[in-house]
C-alpha cells in the first residue's frame, strides 16, 4: 500500500516536473535512481541508471525505473530509448542481493512482485529499446541488456554479460530462461545458465548475447546510431513484429504470476539458500580486503 502510495506520488511529481522542463525545452525528468533526458535527435530518450556504487536493482530503484518507463511510453512523441549508466564501469550489478537476503516473505513477494513488473513492461515496451552497456552487466544487469531491441557492448575485457545465478546457488526462474533462449538460443543458453557463465565482451557478441562491440568512448554515439537505423522503420509494423516475436514468453509469465511469486518466496526463504547468499555477499566483501 505504502510503495503503490508512493509511486502515484512520484508520477504525479514527475509529470509536473516533466511538463514545466518540456516548456523550457530542456527535457529532462529525474527521480534519485534514474535519469532520463529528451535531448538528441526528436522522439528519443536517453533513460541513466544512477544507484551508487553499482547500479543494482533496489525496490526503490525497481519502482523508480517503472514509473519511468510508464511515463516514456505515454509520451506519445517518445519512439525510442537508450537505456545505460551513470555509473562508472558498471551498467548493472542485477538485482539487489540484500532485498532477497535476511527479509521476511513477505518483503520477498513485493520485491519480486515489482521485478516481474518492470520485466513485463521493459520486454513488451512498444518502444524501440537499445542498450548502451557502459559497464559489468551481471544476472539482472543481463536480464535488462536481454530485453532491449539492440545491445551495443564497450569492448573492455573488465566488463562481463551473463545470467551468473547458479553461481550464486540460485536459480534463473523460468522467464529469465526464456528470454536467454530466445536471444542466444537452447544449447549455449542451457549451457551458460548451467555454468553461470559471464561472458567477457568478444565471447558475448560470439553467442549473441550482445549484437555488437565498440571502443568504450563509442557506446553512446553508435548507440544513437542504432536508433536512427531503427527509427526509420513505421513504427506500426515493428510493433506489430515486436509483440508477435515476444508476447508468448511476456504471457507465459503473466498466466502464472501469483504461482511465480510463490515459488520466489518459498525457494529465497529456504535457510540452505538464505546460506548460499549469506556466503556470496561475504565473498564480494573480502574480494575488496
Ligand atoms: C525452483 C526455481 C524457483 C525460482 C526462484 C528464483 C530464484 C531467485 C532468482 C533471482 C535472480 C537473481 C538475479 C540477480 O540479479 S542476483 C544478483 C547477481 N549479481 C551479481 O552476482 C553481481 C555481484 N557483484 C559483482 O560482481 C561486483 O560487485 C561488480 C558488479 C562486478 C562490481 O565490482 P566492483 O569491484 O566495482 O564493486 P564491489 O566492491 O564488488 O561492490 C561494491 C558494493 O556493492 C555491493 N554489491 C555488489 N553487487 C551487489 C548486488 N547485486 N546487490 C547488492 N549489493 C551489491 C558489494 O557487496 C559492495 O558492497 P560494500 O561496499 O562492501 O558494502
Amino acid at each position: 500500500m505504502a510503495l503503490a502510495a508512493a509511486r502515484r506520488l512520484l508520477l504525479h511529481a514527475g509529470s509536473r516536473l516533466g511538463r514545466r522542463e518540456a516548456v523550457d525545452g530542456a527535457r529532462r525528468f529525474a527521480n534519485k535512481r534514474v535519469l532520463v533526458e529528451t535531448e538528441g535527435p526528436a522522439g528519443v530518450a536517453v533513460m541513466k541508471l544512477r544507484n551508487p556504487p553499482v547500479n543494482s536493482l533496489s525496490l526503490e530503484c525497481l519502482t523508480e525505473f517503472t514509473i519511468s518507463l510508464e511515463k516514456l511510453e505515454n509520451d506519445k512523441s517518445i519512439r525510442g530509448v537508450i537505456l545505460t549508466s551513470e555509473c562508472p564501469g558498471i551498467f548493472s550489478a542485477g538485482l539487489d542481493l540484500l532485498e532477497m537476503y535476511g527479509r521476511n516473505p513477505a518483503h520477498y513477494a513485493e520485491y519480486w512482485k515489482n521485478v516481474q513488473e518492470l520485466w513485463l513492461r521493459l520486454y513488451t515496451s512498444n518502444m524501440i529499446l537499445v542498450s548502451a552497456i557502459n559497464g559489468a552487466s551481471p544476472a539482472g544487469g543481463c536480464l535488462l541488456a536481454l530485453c532491449c531491441d539492440y545491445r551495443v557492448m564497450a569492448d573492455n575485457p573488465k566488463y562481463t554479460i551473463g545470467l551468473n545465478e547458479s553461481l550464486l546457488g540460485i536459480v534463473a526462474p523460468f522467464w529469465f530462461k526464456d528470454m536467454y533462449v530466445n536471444t542466444i538460443g537452447h544449447r549455449e543458453a542451457e549451457r551458460a545458465l548451467q555454468l553461470g557463465t559471464l561472458f567477457p565482451p568478444a565471447e558475448a557478441l560470439k553467442v549473441g548475447v550482445v549484437d555488437e562491440l565498440v571502443p568504450e568512448d563509442k557506446v553512446h554515439s553508435k548507440a544513437r546510431s542504432v536508433m536512427a537505423k531503427w527509427l526509420a522503420i513505421p513504427d506500426h509494423s515493428r510493433q506489430l513484429t515486436k509483440n508477435m516475436m515476444r508476447k508468448a514468453t511476456a504471457d507465459n509469465l503473466i498466466k502464472q504470476r501469483e504461482a511465480d511469486i510463490q515459488n520466489f518466496t518459498s525457494f529465497i526463504s529456504k535457510d540452505s539458500i538464505q546460506k548460499s547468499l549469506h556466503m556470496y555477499l561475504e565473498k564480494l566483501k573480502q574480494k575488496k580486503g
